[in-house]
């Protein structure tokens, strides 16, 4: 186990997770955060192992975008255990920083600078070696096609390539971990489906860990490994997609294969409406499209 300064730390137990092969990139154990009285994350469980796609799956207000803020630090850890890589969240959050990268739902491209611009910046901020930084950046924006658009302002660009450049931001420090909250809400199909072919070609080249939270259940059902259902600040259901579907088939008794989105109904039960809202009022309230310029 290292510290944030990266060197050996004393006095790390026995029983301590350490960074192997065989930690999980992500592992929180009984996690719990209240906003005052909303317990926005209910003591949940949660394992994503190395290298696979896992996907946070829940209507508005199930307490995904909370979890995910404690796993990436921004959030401290009130309750429970959180640990990346086996790297405690709450006491070595330098060193969980510099594993993963983040594209948080809110904007984070600035109008006003070039797509290269735009990366060079996060290069900076995440402390990537300047000898090599312009070979660096150029590659984030070619592992998401954005190469010819670099040196345009990214105020001039459409609202996939907005994510695609916050995509590039994020990979720019080379993370073991990608974390992205929400990547293709209000984009249209087209780009939802370049966004996703961006993230499986770079996680495919460099065995990368993406955890996403998303609502649009047919991407995760495409896309994830896993899939954790959440509801209420917990995970209700885990597995493959298709394990998950295959479960509610038997549970039915039905040779029809139900939707991803029909398991998350049968698990969250009918409070799901009237609580948390649904998923299409959250896709019809929620447009990201024209975020910038
Ligand atoms: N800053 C805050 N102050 C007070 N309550 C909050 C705050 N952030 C979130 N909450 C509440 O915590 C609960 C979980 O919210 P969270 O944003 O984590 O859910 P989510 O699953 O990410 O939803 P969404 O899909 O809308 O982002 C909700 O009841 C929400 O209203």
């Amino acid at each position: 186990m290292t510290n944030d300064a990266g060197a050996p730390q004393a006095g790390a137990g026995a029983s301590e997770v350490v960074d192997t092969p065989q930690a999980d990139a992500v592992s929180c154990t009984r996690l719990a955060y209240e906003f005052g009285e909303t317990r926005a994350v209910d003591d949940l469980e949660l394992s994503v192992a190395q290298g696979e796609v896992f996907g946070l799956l829940g209507p508005n207000g199930a307490g995904k975008t909370t979890a995910i803020r404690c796993i990436t630090t921004l959030l401290p850890v009130p309750a429970g255990m959180v640990r990346v890589f086996g790297h405690d969240a709450a006491k070595e959050r330098m060193a969980v920083r510099r594993l993963l990268g983040y594209v948080p739902q809110q904007l984070s491209a600035d109008a006003g600078l070039t797509g290269r611009e735009n990366v060079a910046l996060f290069a900076r901020v995440f402390d990537v070696s300047r000898r090599g930084r312009g070979e660096r950046v150029a590659q984030a924006l070619a592992a998401v096609d954005l190469t010819d658009a670099a040196d345009r302002l990214a105020g001039t660009y459409s609202g996939g390539m907005v994510r695609r450049l916050e995509l590039a931001q994020a990979l720019v420090s080379a993370p073991r971990l990608l974390i992205l909250d929400e990547p293709t809400i209000g984009l249209d199909p087209i780009a939802r489906t370049g966004v996703w072919e961006h993230i499986n070609a770079v996680r495919d080249a460099t065995g990368m860990t993406v955890l996403v939270t998303t609502h649009y259940m047919d991407e995760a059902d495409q896309y994830c490994d896993r899939v954790g259902l959440m509801h209420r600040g917990r995970i209700r259901a885990l597995g493959t997609p298709a394990e998950l579907r295959q479960g509610l088939a038997e549970r039915r008794g039905t040779d029809t294969l139900p939707t991803l989105e029909d398991v998350f109904r049968d698990v969250a039960g009918s409070g799901l409406d009237e609580k948390s809202g649904d998923f299409r009022d959250v896709r019809s309230t929620r447009r990201t499209a024209h975020r910038v310029g």
